[in-house]
């Protein structure tokens, strides 16, 4: 074991030497332009891959590589047990000149890892502010944002996403996520890195947009929605918890005893899922509160129905 750890490292150091000497062949090819610095830098870096590909295979036992073997492929490494080869796994991916997830600008190379934050809660506890926050940060440190919303949410007007308390942001309404590409361009769609979607509940296809969006083109996905209805099932937005970076739940105010509120209750009667509105159908309760709403609802129910019963009798 001790033997085969230390064979390990010094092929490991062996293989971090001669990629420092393929970078510097590298960087002279560069210097040189055109066709030849093409050609040249192509085969470099496939017989770099081919290298990478041998010996990690030897060092990292526990590594699976997708066997169609090009060289967009070596990012296809699933993640390996020892936490020791960390560093040199970040160098094979980091090596993939041709990954969707790194992108050249002014000659040089950016990693663009995508990442996946979800914010939830319900209604009132601040999902719409904290995405709106969010985005204006990353805007403001110069990342290329922008926001979708459900085009059901007719609530303020269609094209901004606006909080409780008034504050705004304009945004794409869209009714599918997997209109977004064609609506915004595909140009202006690949220098986005920042996404911001809100009212996520609404999205039939988040899964799918968001594990592309993230895994496949390196963006900053801000999910903002509903985790669960008004009859405390799942809303959708779960969904996407196990492909998440971070799960943020935010709580509100119960409107009964002022204590912090995570489900949201209908005080009317209509029983569709989705009902779009605000203050007026819905308020935000803590558990006691949500479980006595419910129970009066109930009564109201029941009197409901011995009164239309009785007025049936009459008749
Ligand atoms: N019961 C309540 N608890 C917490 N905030 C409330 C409540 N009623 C109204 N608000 C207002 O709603 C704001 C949050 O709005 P918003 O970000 O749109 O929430 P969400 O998107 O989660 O529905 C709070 O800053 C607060 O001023
Ligand atoms: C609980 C619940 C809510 N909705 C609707 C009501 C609003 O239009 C949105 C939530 O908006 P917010 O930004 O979180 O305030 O969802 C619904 O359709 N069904 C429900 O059960």
């Amino acid at each position: 074991m001790v033997q085969s750890i230390s064979k390990s490292r010094s092929m490991e150091k062996k293989l971090i030497q001669e990629a420092e000497v393929e970078e510097q062949m590298e960087d002279k090819l560069t210097k040189k332009g055109g066709d030849e610095h093409v050609a040249s830098k192509g085969s470099v870096l496939q017989s770099r891959c081919n290298r990478w590909k041998e010996t990690a295979a030897i060092l990292i036992p526990n590594l699976v590589f997708n066997p169609s073997n090009s060289l967009s492929s070596i990012s296809n490494f699933l993640p390996v047990r020892n936490p020791n080869y960390l560093p040199q796994l970040r160098r094979l991916r980091l090596s993939s000149a041709y990954s969707s997830s790194i992108t050249e600008e002014n000659g040089h190379c950016h990693q663009t890892e995508g990442e996946i934050h979800v914010i939830v809660g319900p209604m009132f506890a601040g999902k719409t502010t904290t995405l709106l926050r969010r985005i204006k940060s990353e805007s403001s440190n110069g990342r290329n944002a922008a926001v979708i919303k459900s085009s059901k949410d007719t609530r303020y007007g269609l094209d901004s996403i606006v909080t409780h308390d008034g504050e705004k942001l304009s945004c794409w309404p869209l009714e599918a996520l997997s209109s977004f590409k064609e609506r915004i361009g595909l140009e202006a769609y690949h220098k986005l890195e920042v996404i911001g979607i809100d009212e996520a509940q609404f999205f039939e296809d988040l899964y799918d947009f968001c594990i592309k969006a993230a895994d496949h083109d390196g963006k900053t996905v801000i999910v903002a929605g509903l985790d669960g209805d008004y009859l405390r099932r799942s809303f959708g937005v779960l969904d996407i918890i196990p492909i998440a970076d971070t799960v943020t739940k935010l709580k509100a105010r119960c409107e009964v005893c002022g204590k912090p509120a995570f489900f949201t209750l209908r005080k009317t009667e209509e029983t569709e899922r989705e009902v779009v509105a605000g203050a007026d159908v819905y308020m935000p309760v803590c558990r006691n509160h949500y479980l006595t709403g419910q129970k009066v609802k109930q009564a109201a129910r029941n009197v409901q129905e011995t009164h239309n019963l009785q007025c049936g009798s009459f008749l």
